[in-house]
Protein backbone atom coordinates (compact mmCIF):
# COMPACT_ATOMS: atom_id res chain seq x y z
CA UNK A 1 0.00 0.00 0.00
CA UNK A 2 0.86 3.78 -0.53
CA UNK A 3 1.03 6.35 2.16
CA UNK A 4 -1.72 7.67 -0.06
CA UNK A 5 -3.48 4.28 0.34
CA UNK A 6 -3.12 3.97 4.06
CA UNK A 7 -4.19 7.62 5.09
CA UNK A 8 -7.24 6.75 3.00
CA UNK A 9 -8.18 3.51 5.24
CA UNK A 10 -7.19 5.31 8.20
CA UNK A 11 -9.68 8.63 7.38
CA UNK A 12 -12.02 6.15 6.95
CA UNK A 13 -12.04 4.11 10.01
CA UNK A 14 -11.54 7.39 11.74
CA UNK A 15 -14.84 8.48 9.87
CA UNK A 16 -16.95 5.31 10.43
CA UNK A 17 -16.11 5.45 14.09
CA UNK A 18 -17.64 8.96 14.15
CA UNK A 19 -20.68 8.19 11.66
CA UNK A 20 -22.10 5.04 13.53
CA UNK A 21 -21.92 7.23 16.92
CA UNK A 22 -23.91 10.18 15.41
CA UNK A 23 -26.19 7.20 13.57
CA UNK A 24 -26.40 5.94 17.30
CA UNK A 25 -27.40 9.15 18.70
CA UNK A 26 -30.58 9.90 16.58
CA UNK A 27 -33.38 9.26 18.91
CA UNK A 28 -35.20 5.92 17.96
CA UNK A 29 -38.66 7.77 17.99
CA UNK A 30 -37.20 10.34 15.59
CA UNK A 31 -35.82 7.35 13.43
CA UNK A 32 -38.27 5.86 12.65
CA UNK A 33 -40.37 8.78 11.55
CA UNK A 34 -37.60 9.61 9.55
CA UNK A 35 -37.09 6.07 8.06
CA UNK A 36 -40.92 6.11 7.04
CA UNK A 37 -40.68 9.45 5.62
CA UNK A 38 -37.58 7.94 3.65
CA UNK A 39 -39.62 4.39 3.06
CA UNK A 40 -42.47 7.23 1.66
CA UNK A 41 -40.33 8.97 -0.80
CA UNK A 42 -39.06 5.95 -2.30
CA UNK A 43 -42.20 4.02 -2.88
CA UNK A 44 -43.53 7.46 -4.51
CA UNK A 45 -40.59 6.92 -7.10
CA UNK A 46 -41.41 3.30 -7.47
CA UNK A 47 -44.68 4.16 -8.36
CA UNK A 48 -44.07 7.12 -10.43
CA UNK A 49 -41.35 5.48 -12.52
CA UNK A 50 -43.02 1.94 -12.68
CA UNK A 51 -40.52 -0.20 -11.22
CA UNK A 52 -41.26 -3.96 -10.33
CA UNK A 53 -38.08 -4.89 -9.33
CA UNK A 54 -35.72 -3.96 -6.38
CA UNK A 55 -33.47 -4.83 -4.11
CA UNK A 56 -32.96 -3.83 -0.86
CA UNK A 57 -31.39 -4.35 2.59
CA UNK A 58 -32.89 -5.59 5.82
CA UNK A 59 -31.85 -2.85 8.72
CA UNK A 60 -29.56 -3.72 11.83
CA UNK A 61 -28.25 -0.90 14.09
CA UNK A 62 -29.55 2.04 13.70
CA UNK A 63 -30.29 1.89 10.30
CA UNK A 64 -32.75 3.22 8.32
CA UNK A 65 -35.30 1.10 8.39
CA UNK A 66 -36.39 0.02 5.39
CA UNK A 67 -39.32 -2.23 6.34
CA UNK A 68 -42.46 -0.28 5.71
CA UNK A 69 -41.00 0.08 1.83
CA UNK A 70 -40.63 -3.61 2.06
CA UNK A 71 -44.28 -4.43 3.37
CA UNK A 72 -45.43 -2.18 0.48
CA UNK A 73 -43.64 -3.60 -2.40
CA UNK A 74 -45.31 -7.17 -1.35
CA UNK A 75 -48.54 -5.49 -0.85
CA UNK A 76 -48.23 -3.81 -4.51
CA UNK A 77 -46.71 -6.67 -6.93
CA UNK A 78 -43.29 -5.33 -6.64
CA UNK A 79 -40.11 -8.07 -6.62
CA UNK A 80 -37.91 -7.60 -3.65
CA UNK A 81 -34.67 -9.03 -3.77
CA UNK A 82 -32.63 -9.25 -0.59
CA UNK A 83 -28.56 -10.19 -0.10
CA UNK A 84 -26.75 -12.55 1.56
CA UNK A 85 -23.50 -12.24 2.69
CA UNK A 86 -20.63 -14.71 1.69
CA UNK A 87 -18.14 -13.99 4.15
CA UNK A 88 -15.56 -16.45 2.91
CA UNK A 89 -15.79 -14.72 -0.67
CA UNK A 90 -16.62 -11.05 -0.04
CA UNK A 91 -19.86 -11.12 -2.51
CA UNK A 92 -23.85 -10.84 -1.44
CA UNK A 93 -25.77 -13.07 -3.27
CA UNK A 94 -29.04 -11.87 -4.49
CA UNK A 95 -32.31 -13.42 -3.36
CA UNK A 96 -36.08 -12.81 -4.31
CA UNK A 97 -37.98 -13.40 -1.20
CA UNK A 98 -42.04 -13.09 -0.92
CA UNK A 99 -41.95 -12.63 3.03
CA UNK A 100 -40.20 -12.40 6.58
CA UNK A 101 -41.04 -16.20 7.06
CA UNK A 102 -37.99 -17.02 4.57
CA UNK A 103 -35.49 -14.73 6.84
CA UNK A 104 -32.84 -16.09 8.97
CA UNK A 105 -30.08 -14.85 10.86
CA UNK A 106 -27.06 -14.17 8.64
CA UNK A 107 -23.38 -13.29 8.88
CA UNK A 108 -23.29 -9.98 11.33
CA UNK A 109 -26.36 -11.12 12.78
CA UNK A 110 -28.48 -9.49 10.04
CA UNK A 111 -31.78 -11.03 9.04
CA UNK A 112 -31.18 -12.59 5.12
CA UNK A 113 -32.75 -15.04 2.75
CA UNK A 114 -32.43 -18.53 4.29
CA UNK A 115 -29.39 -20.53 3.35
CA UNK A 116 -31.92 -22.54 1.39
CA UNK A 117 -32.96 -20.03 -0.31
CA UNK A 118 -32.76 -19.99 -4.38
CA UNK A 119 -29.76 -17.13 -5.57
CA UNK A 120 -31.14 -15.23 -9.03
CA UNK A 121 -28.44 -14.38 -11.83
CA UNK A 122 -27.34 -10.58 -11.79
CA UNK A 123 -29.10 -11.04 -15.25
CA UNK A 124 -32.52 -11.34 -13.81
CA UNK A 125 -31.46 -8.78 -11.23
CA UNK A 126 -33.08 -5.50 -10.20
CA UNK A 127 -33.37 -2.62 -11.71
CA UNK A 128 -32.64 -0.62 -8.60
CA UNK A 129 -30.72 -1.25 -5.67
CA UNK A 130 -31.68 0.42 -2.52
CA UNK A 131 -27.91 0.41 0.02
CA UNK A 132 -27.48 1.09 3.03
CA UNK A 133 -24.55 3.37 4.44
CA UNK A 134 -22.69 4.89 7.88
CA UNK A 135 -22.39 8.01 5.77
CA UNK A 136 -22.96 9.47 2.19
CA UNK A 137 -22.75 13.02 0.25
CA UNK A 138 -23.92 14.77 -2.31
CA UNK A 139 -21.42 13.34 -5.10
CA UNK A 140 -22.88 9.73 -4.73
CA UNK A 141 -20.09 8.88 -2.41
CA UNK A 142 -20.77 6.47 -0.20
CA UNK A 143 -18.71 4.94 3.13
CA UNK A 144 -20.25 1.56 4.77
CA UNK A 145 -18.98 -0.68 7.15
CA UNK A 146 -15.59 -1.29 5.24
CA UNK A 147 -15.87 -5.09 3.69
CA UNK A 148 -16.43 -3.79 0.19
CA UNK A 149 -19.59 -6.07 -0.17
CA UNK A 150 -21.67 -3.41 -1.82
CA UNK A 151 -18.60 -2.49 -3.64
CA UNK A 152 -17.82 -5.58 -5.67
CA UNK A 153 -21.67 -5.79 -6.41
CA UNK A 154 -21.59 -2.51 -7.55
CA UNK A 155 -18.35 -3.68 -9.85
CA UNK A 156 -20.34 -6.85 -10.81
CA UNK A 157 -23.15 -5.43 -12.30
CA UNK A 158 -20.91 -2.68 -14.27
CA UNK A 159 -19.24 -5.35 -15.66
CA UNK A 160 -22.08 -8.38 -16.42
CA UNK A 161 -22.90 -8.85 -20.61
CA UNK A 162 -26.48 -8.83 -20.39
CA UNK A 163 -27.34 -4.92 -20.42
CA UNK A 164 -29.00 -4.81 -17.38
CA UNK A 165 -26.34 -3.07 -14.95
CA UNK A 166 -25.78 -0.03 -17.05
CA UNK A 167 -29.66 1.29 -16.48
CA UNK A 168 -29.14 -0.14 -12.44
CA UNK A 169 -30.19 2.81 -10.45
CA UNK A 170 -28.49 2.63 -6.97
CA UNK A 171 -30.32 5.01 -4.30
CA UNK A 172 -28.43 5.27 -1.22
CA UNK A 173 -31.16 5.39 1.94
CA UNK A 174 -30.17 7.97 5.05
CA UNK A 175 -31.02 9.92 7.38
CA UNK A 176 -30.32 13.43 6.55
CA UNK A 177 -27.56 13.72 9.42
CA UNK A 178 -25.54 11.05 7.43
CA UNK A 179 -25.03 13.07 4.32
CA UNK A 180 -21.31 14.78 4.32
CA UNK A 181 -19.58 17.85 2.70
CA UNK A 182 -17.90 14.71 1.45
CA UNK A 183 -17.06 11.37 2.06
CA UNK A 184 -13.31 9.67 1.27
CA UNK A 185 -13.13 7.45 -1.85
CA UNK A 186 -10.94 5.20 -3.53
CA UNK A 187 -11.38 3.59 -6.95
CA UNK A 188 -13.00 0.48 -5.66
CA UNK A 189 -15.73 2.79 -4.23
CA UNK A 190 -19.69 2.18 -5.37
CA UNK A 191 -20.79 5.68 -6.25
CA UNK A 192 -24.46 6.19 -6.08
CA UNK A 193 -26.84 7.82 -8.52
CA UNK A 194 -29.61 9.08 -5.73
CA UNK A 195 -29.59 9.51 -2.41
CA UNK A 196 -33.01 9.54 -0.36
CA UNK A 197 -33.11 11.12 3.12
CA UNK A 198 -36.03 12.01 5.50
CA UNK A 199 -35.43 15.82 3.78
CA UNK A 200 -36.40 14.24 0.02
CA UNK A 201 -34.40 13.16 -2.82
CA UNK A 202 -31.27 14.10 -3.88
CA UNK A 203 -29.81 13.47 -7.70
CA UNK A 204 -25.84 13.18 -7.48
CA UNK A 205 -24.86 12.29 -10.92
CA UNK A 206 -26.37 12.15 -14.68
CA UNK A 207 -26.37 8.79 -16.13
CA UNK A 208 -23.02 8.45 -18.18
CA UNK A 209 -20.99 10.37 -16.45
N1 LIG B 1 -28.56 -4.04 6.75
C1 LIG B 1 -27.41 -4.21 6.12
N2 LIG B 1 -27.18 -5.33 5.45
C2 LIG B 1 -25.97 -5.49 4.83
C3 LIG B 1 -24.97 -4.50 4.88
C4 LIG B 1 -25.25 -3.30 5.60
O1 LIG B 1 -24.44 -2.36 5.68
N3 LIG B 1 -26.49 -3.21 6.19
N4 LIG B 1 -23.77 -4.71 4.24
C5 LIG B 1 -22.97 -3.71 3.69
O2 LIG B 1 -21.91 -3.94 3.25
C6 LIG B 1 -23.34 -6.09 4.10
C7 LIG B 1 -22.82 -6.58 5.46
N5 LIG B 1 -21.63 -5.88 5.78
C8 LIG B 1 -21.07 -5.76 7.04
C9 LIG B 1 -19.71 -5.52 7.12
C10 LIG B 1 -19.10 -5.43 8.37
C11 LIG B 1 -19.85 -5.52 9.52
C12 LIG B 1 -19.20 -5.40 10.87
O3 LIG B 1 -19.76 -5.77 11.87
N6 LIG B 1 -18.02 -4.82 10.93
C13 LIG B 1 -17.32 -4.57 12.19
C14 LIG B 1 -15.98 -3.97 11.92
C15 LIG B 1 -14.86 -4.92 12.05
C16 LIG B 1 -14.93 -5.92 10.96
O4 LIG B 1 -14.75 -5.54 9.80
O5 LIG B 1 -15.12 -7.10 11.29
C17 LIG B 1 -18.09 -3.55 13.01
O6 LIG B 1 -18.74 -2.65 12.43
O7 LIG B 1 -18.07 -3.68 14.25
C18 LIG B 1 -21.20 -5.75 9.43
C19 LIG B 1 -21.82 -5.86 8.20
C20 LIG B 1 -24.48 -6.89 3.53
N7 LIG B 1 -25.72 -6.68 4.24
N1 LIG C 1 -14.49 -4.43 -6.67
C1 LIG C 1 -13.69 -4.88 -5.69
N2 LIG C 1 -12.95 -5.98 -5.86
C2 LIG C 1 -12.15 -6.42 -4.88
N3 LIG C 1 -12.01 -5.82 -3.68
C3 LIG C 1 -12.73 -4.72 -3.46
C4 LIG C 1 -13.61 -4.19 -4.45
N4 LIG C 1 -14.21 -3.10 -3.93
C5 LIG C 1 -13.72 -2.95 -2.67
N5 LIG C 1 -12.83 -3.91 -2.39
C6 LIG C 1 -12.08 -4.06 -1.12
O1 LIG C 1 -12.98 -4.13 -0.02
C7 LIG C 1 -12.37 -3.54 1.13
C8 LIG C 1 -13.33 -2.61 1.85
O2 LIG C 1 -13.64 -1.47 1.05
P1 LIG C 1 -14.33 -0.15 1.67
O3 LIG C 1 -13.55 0.33 2.84
O4 LIG C 1 -14.58 0.79 0.55
O5 LIG C 1 -15.71 -0.79 2.21
P2 LIG C 1 -17.15 -0.15 2.41
O6 LIG C 1 -17.72 0.27 1.11
O7 LIG C 1 -17.06 0.84 3.50
O8 LIG C 1 -17.95 -1.46 2.96
P3 LIG C 1 -19.35 -2.20 2.67
O9 LIG C 1 -19.65 -2.13 1.18
O10 LIG C 1 -19.12 -3.61 3.15
O11 LIG C 1 -20.39 -1.52 3.45
C9 LIG C 1 -11.12 -2.83 0.66
O12 LIG C 1 -10.02 -3.61 1.07
C10 LIG C 1 -11.26 -2.83 -0.86
O13 LIG C 1 -9.99 -2.94 -1.48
Amino acid sequence: MTDGDLQLVASKRELRSRAAAVRDEINPLRRGEWSSLVCRHALEWLEETGVKSLMVYVPFRSELDTRPLIEWCWANERKVILPRVHADTGELSLHRVESWNELAQGAYGIPEPAETSPAIGEEAGPLVVFVPGLAFDARGGRLGYGRGYYDRLWARFRVSASGTPENTVWIGLAYGAQVLPEVPMDVHDAYMDMLITEEGMLNCRKKGD
